[in-house]
């Protein structure tokens, strides 16, 4: 783990809190995107090296929105830069933590991301980072961006 990549926040109104965070920041928001495939839409604020992801849910079915309803706004997961997904994904999964996707999929800001079961990092979301070198377009939304 090369760094923590950012803390996702889920929210209600993602406008709403994303004024919040832009003067408790003090910074501009820098992105904002919708990832269909989990069903969230969200903004990205800059502080230092690691950033602040406000996630909305798109669906009712989306992790964000059952996140809602269960547990209310709050910090919903800590997503850490990694070197090589793949290589992390085989050796947390050799170590007996359980992994929520098996292969890295398509997440926001030109990622490759997979997450562990809350269970297995003492009730936290964890969530792994990899920027996606090639051009973004070449890699398919959501899931299995990976060959075998
Ligand atoms: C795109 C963007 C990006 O950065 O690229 C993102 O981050 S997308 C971010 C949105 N996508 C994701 O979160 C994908 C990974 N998340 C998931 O697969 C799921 O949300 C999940 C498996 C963590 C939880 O699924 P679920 O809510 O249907 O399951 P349950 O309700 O049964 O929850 C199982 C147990 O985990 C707990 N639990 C649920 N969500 C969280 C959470 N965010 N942090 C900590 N604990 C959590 C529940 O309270 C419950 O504990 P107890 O059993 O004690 O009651
Ligand atoms: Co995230």
């Amino acid at each position: 783990m090369n760094k923590i990549e950012h803390i996702g926040i889920a929210v209600k109104d993602l406008e709403a809190a994303g004024k919040t965070y832009e003067t408790l920041l003090n910074t501009e928001c820098y992105k904002t995107e919708k990832v269909e495939s989990e069903g969230v839409e969200t903004a990205f604020y800059q502080v230092g090296e690691s950033k602040i992801e406000l996630l909305g849910a798109t669906r009712d079915d989306s992790p964000i929105a059952k996140f809602l309803e269960k547990k209310g706004e709050g910090i919903h997961h800590i997503a850490f830069g990694v070197e090589d997904i793949k290589a992390e994904m085989k050796r947390l999964k050799a170590e007996g933590y359980v992994l929520l996707n098996e292969k890295p999929k398509k997440g926001a800001d030109n990622k490759l991301v997979a997450f562990l079961h809350p269970k297995s990092s003492n009730g936290v979301l964890v969530e792994l980072c990899q920027e996606i070198k090639e051009e973004p377009d070449t890699l398919p939304e959501g899931d299995a961006v990976w060959d075998s």
